[in-house]
């Protein structure tokens, strides 16, 4: 959808903002373009919508040459969000949104339609917010109104610079998640510059690391940048802790799971304890059906009865939707060696600190793979 080749960007007093870039954004993806303050992000996006003109190189936005076309017209067609909104002072919300529209020359009804849609879709009331000026709305109000007015023509192409920068962080979680799940509803193509990692490990499908001069270091998931980092740079960059944040992005799946004995909670207690001399484990997960009624071990068998007299109950579950991380932080904070994971009702596996392990081991590129990509990126 975006796709930029040999593009370079060299100002008036000689600085080469941009060497020569090769990058593209697949249809309906975020791509976050994340690197040290002067790398060239807000250089390249700008360069996406000729805000900036480039030096050299091709940048063509779905099929069409954007050097070729005239500006004003295109950026019609590309959604463009600036930190704190850039929205403008003198007009109201409303008013704000319908920008675009009018320019087009949408009519009235329309128009209004649209822009209550928007309002609605970005979590603001239309007959509360919309005849307020920007000021007197708190500053993640006004990003959302940013958002809504970038995407008032649905826009195919999206450009965000630091969308989310002027909100704070923990209004900031819920505007990523929320806009995400606008993105992917509207299969909006997205390129966003963002200085933090955490946001784009977040929200995004791949992420392109740069160094200074636009040098694209790395392209890949997040779980691969984390994992997997292509250059000593990369390493730096995403930083220390880049296990920790790659957990918070790997999903749980049901192969990585342990599946210990299973008893019903009607069988007896003999049955279980020869069920459980025949495995290596000493506690079998006890269900009703497929769904989860709790535990036993091989002591509290030994007591006898049905299985259900002398289950116990678990502490807490883990949803098979949850990441690697929400699973690890309840066995910790639990105390726990592992933990039952949920589809619904429906039991499905136990987690371990060693499945933990496996999961992330499963998530990298085997080794060929990323000398591959190193040696792609040279
Ligand atoms: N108009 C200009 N004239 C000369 N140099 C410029 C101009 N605009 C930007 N630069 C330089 O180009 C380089 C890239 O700037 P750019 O704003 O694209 O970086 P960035 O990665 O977005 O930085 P930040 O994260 O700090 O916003 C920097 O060295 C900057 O000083």
């Amino acid at each position: 959808m975006i796709r930029l080749a040999g593009v370079r960007k060299q100002y008036a007093d000689g600085t080469v903002a941009v060497g020569g870039l090769d990058l593209e954004v697949r249809r309906g993806e975020l791509v976050a373009l994340v690197g040290p303050s002067g790398c060239g992000k807000s250089t390249i996006l700008r360069m996406v919508n000729r805000l900036i003109e480039p030096s050299g190189g091709s940048i063509e936005v779905d099929g069409t040459d954007v050097i070729e076309a005239d500006g004003p017209t295109m950026r019609r067609g590309i959604g463009y969000v600036i930190q704190s909104g850039g929205l403008f002072p003198h007009r109201t919300v409303r008013d704000n949104v319908a920008t675009v529209p009018r320019l087009v020359g949408w009519d009235k009804p329309r128009t209004a339609a649209r822009v209550d849609e928007l309002l609605g879709l970005v979590g603001l009331q239309p007959e509360v917010h919309g005849p307020r000026y920007p000021h007197e709305l708190s500053g993640g109000q006004r990003q959302r109104v940013g958002v809504a007015r970038a995407l008032a023509v649905d826009p195919p192409v999206l450009l965000m610079d630091e969308p989310f920068g002027a909100v704070d962080p923990q209004v900031r979680d819920r505007l990523q998640l929320e806009f995400r799940r606008l993105q992917q509803r509207l299969g909006t193509t997205v390129l966003l510059v963002t200085h933090d990692i955490d946001e784009a490990v977040r929200i995004a499908d791949r992420i392109a690391v740069l160094s200074v001069g636009g040098v694209l270091e790395q392209l890949d998931s997040p779980a691969v940048v984390l994992g997997a980092p292509a250059t000593d740079f990369v390493a730096d960059f995403v930083g220390a802790d880049r296990g920790l944040r790659r957990l918070a992005v790997t999903p749980i799946r049901e192969e990585d799971l342990v599946h210990p004995p299973t008893l019903q909670v009607g069988e007896s207690t003999d049955r279980a304890l020869q069920l459980l001399e025949e495995s290596a484990l000493d506690f079998a997960v006890v269900l009703d059906g497929t769904d989860l009624r709790g535990w036993v071990s091989q002591r509290a068998l030994a007591r006898g009865g049905t299985v259900g007299e002398v289950r116990r109950r678990f502490d807490d579950t883990v949803d098979v939707r949850d990441s690697l991380k929400t699973g690890f932080s309840e066995i910790v904070a639990h105390d726990a060696g592992w933990l039952p994971v949920l589809d619904g009702d429906r039991y499905v596996g136990v987690l371990t600190p060693e499945t933990v392990h496996a999961a992330l081991r499963r998530t990298l590129p085997d080794r060929a793979g990323s000398a591959a990509r190193l040696a792609g990126s040279a």
